[in-house]
């Protein structure tokens, strides 16, 4: 279906940065696409320009407005009572519930027609996600209705982020040796250290890392972590007996560790690319690892109660059935299994299963081609709700 409309398509992004980098990972992601492969006209408003410049070098962090890689940037700083219905995008996205300004959606409802408003949340393997995605919700007082849409791994989710060239650019990256090499040496990776099997570890401070480390290092097989700067910070010391800055690094029995710059997003994937295994975190750089179609382990973000941990255990019954090492290792990573901290005595299971995990990450991805991507099957759903309207 396609939306009807006789100007180029806008779109706001609503962005509140709670910590970290995926909440802006994710909306600079969409923006791009969006602008990118369906030639949408987006306004991304971030409240925090200095992570989102963490990820994107080009970001001026002093910057009220800007243009970025063909997307509009607006600080988000308190602006209310400002805009009129000329100020409205068509498509109005919130990501994961972050109260765009009462003046904003005032406006919205003085509109003709009205934009399509939707709330973009957080992905879940949970089973009610299904039910929820697409619910509409009616605004208490005003003619608006604000629909919900979920990423999620099935085809009765929105799906996963995904942008159209990935796989193939992903394909010749990993075919092409000498580039791999060349992307892997500017961070000063030695061809002794390339020839080794190589690690990606990006995680949360409180995961066991310096249990896995003792288990590297006392291994059979030559192994080269590759940390981003900032990351596992006290493991990373401990091991490196230096300050963890990029380009640190110390090689102690058959483990490297290596400190890495925190990189530009589009060369984050080329490092989960170049890397046999990769430690992965949060939300995108999850997403991401399954796109790389290599092994990887998930350090899930610490929710209240424990809640992540059943979110993991969805997760996992749907990508680790029968992979009993992977569940175990992602469980104790996580904290999920108090009585049995201790990383170490599960990796050697888990190493003799990295084939059989790395046919199941192709296995996967091919699953969740199928499913789509978010992008896509959100404006598929905008559209339909536009051409539905009454007039
Ligand atoms: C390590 C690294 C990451 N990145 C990017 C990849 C991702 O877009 C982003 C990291 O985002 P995540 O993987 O989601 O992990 P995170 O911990 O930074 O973000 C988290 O923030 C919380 C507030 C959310 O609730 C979580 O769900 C999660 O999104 O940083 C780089 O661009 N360069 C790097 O060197």
């Amino acid at each position: 279906m396609s939306l009807a409309h006789d100007h180029a398509l806008t779109l706001a992004l609503f962005c509140r940065v709670v910590d970290n980098y995926g909440d802006i990972g994710i909306c600079w992601r969409l923006a791009r696409q969006l602008q990118r492969e369906h030639g949408i006209l987006v306004t991304l408003w971030v409240d925090d320009l200095p992570s989102f410049r963490r990820i994107c070098p080009d970001v001026d962090p002093g910057a009220a407005l800007q243009q970025i890689h063909g997307v509009t940037v607006r600080h988000w700083a308190g602006q209310d009572g400002v805009f009129t219905p000329a100020d409205i995008a068509d498509i109005v996205i919130e990501f994961f519930a972050c109260d765009i300004p009462p003046g904003y959606i005032t406006a919205m409802a003085q509109c003709e027609p009205r934009p399509v408003w939707f709330n973009l949340e957080g992905l879940s393997a949970e089973e009610w996600v299904e039910g929820c995605h697409t619910l509409p919700s009616s605004h208490p007082r005003l003619p608006l209705t604000k629909h919900f849409f979920f990423p999620g791994f099935t085809a009765k989710t929105g799906g996963l982020m995904r942008e159209a060239a990935l796989d193939e650019e992903r394909r010749q990256f990993q075919a092409d040796a000498t580039g791999m090499a060349a992307f892997l040496g500017q961070f000063g990776v030695t061809a002794q250290e390339m020839a080794s099997a190589k690690v990606s570890l990006f995680c949360y401070p409180h995961a066991p890392v310096a249990a896995l480390f003792g288990a590297w290092q006392g291994g059979a097989q030559a192994m080269t972590c590759l940390v981003p700067e900032g990351v596992a910070t006290e493991a990373v010391e401990a091991f490196l007996k230096a300050p963890s800055s990029a380009g640190a690094v110390a090689t102690r029995g058959a483990l490297t560790v290596r400190v890495l710059p925190f990189v530009p997003q589009p060369d984050y994937d080329r490092l989960l690319w170049a890397c046999d295994l990769n430690g992965v975190r949060g939300e995108d750089s999850f997403v991401r690892a399954q796109w790389a179609g290599r092994p990887f382990i998930w350090h899930i973000y610490p929710q209240d109660d424990n809640l992540h941990h059943k979110k993991l255990r969805a997760f996992l019954g749907r990508y680790a059935s029968g992979l009993d090492s992977l569940s175990a290792l992602s469980l104790c990573w996580n904290g999920a299994t108090p009585a049995d901290p201790d990383p170490a005595p599960l990796w050697p299971a888990f190493h003799a299963a990295l084939p059989e995990l790395h046919a199941r990450a192709d296995e996967w991805q091919r699953q969740m081609l199928a499913n789509g991507d978010l992008t896509s099957n959100m404006l598929n759903f905008a559209a339909s709700l536009r051409s539905s309207r009454p007039g």
